[in-house]
């Protein structure tokens, strides 16, 4: 479980963060990150993957030896960006296996090999393994560095919109593959989503951020009611429960029996 104390970020001379008490999930759970465009996902995710200056502190709880500073992806730890934009003219496989660029020599044992090709697999892009990055679709390239990202065998994994570029076939079969993965692994999976209805379903834990603050953070299956969504989005917000006994939430109010 992370443990954030009075996180606090400042960007050029801006408060983005404002002094966040905040703890994860268990390992081999999920936490997603949820709230409006601006309110500080990005810049909460970027400053747990080490890449911004901070106030407060990053804990690992059950890791007491864990350090998490500034200046360095924290060990164990995997991160994909929001923005995947790359013309790296390196083939897909080459780029997952840059996922152990750490232990990576002039060769590369044909067992990492196989392994590249079994996380591009697991995406359904074999087809596509040999293939320079820069001539890969939007999506194929998300999925690209999402096979990177657990080709580090991550005990945290950082996800930021993974499922943005996706469509809805490949949405649910990333999302399964990351909370099998999860499990499997017994990663702590930290995943910023604007899905409500995929959070919903895919996290045990939740942290709804509006403004750089918290507005409430818990089990999720408490804390995203349509009560609160409507407040964190300001915009109404209704929920029907689905045949598997999810809500699934959508804009609008709930029509009221004739
Ligand atoms: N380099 C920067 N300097 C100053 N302010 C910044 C900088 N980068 C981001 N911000 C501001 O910080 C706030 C949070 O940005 P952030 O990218 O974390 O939001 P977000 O919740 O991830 O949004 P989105 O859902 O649109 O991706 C925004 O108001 C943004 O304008």
């Amino acid at each position: 479980m992370l443990q954030l104390t009075q996180l606090s970020v400042r960007l050029t001379g801006q408060t983005v963060l404002h002094g966040l008490d905040l703890a994860s999930g268990p390992q081999g759970s999920i936490t997603c990150l949820l709230g409006p465009n601006g309110c500080g996902k990005s810049t909460l995710l970027r400053t747990l993957a080490g890449q911004l200056a901070y106030g407060g502190s990053i804990r690992h709880a059950s890791q007491p030896d864990w350090q998490h500073r500034y200046g360095t992806l924290p060990a164990k730890v995997a991160w994909l960006p929001q923005d995947c934009g790359s013309n790296s003219r390196l083939s897909a496989v080459e780029v997952v296996l840059l996922g152990k660029l750490q232990t990576l020599g002039w060769r590369v044992p044909a067992q990492l090999q196989q392994q590249a090709r079994q996380q591009l697999a697991q995406l359904g892009l074999s087809a596509v393994a040999q293939q320079p990055l820069c001539q890969l679709s939007g999506g194929q390239r998300q999925m690209v560095f999402l096979a990177q990202a657990l080709m580090r065998e991550p005990s945290i994994l950082l996800l930021d919109e993974p499922i943005s570029a996706l469509d809805l076939q490949h949405q649910q079969q990333v999302l399964a593959l990351i909370e099998q993965q999860t499990r499997q692994r017994n990663m702590l999976t930290i995943m910023v989503l604007h899905d409500l209805n995929a959070a919903r379903r895919y996290s045990q834990h939740c942290w709804l951020l509006q403004q750089g603050r918290v507005l409430v953070a818990g089990a999720t299956a408490e804390v995203m009611t349509p009560a609160l969504l409507s407040q964190l989005y300001h915009t109404p917000i209704s929920s029907i429960t689905a045949d598997d006994g999810f809500a699934l939430f959508y804009h609008g109010r709930h029509a009221q029996p004739a």
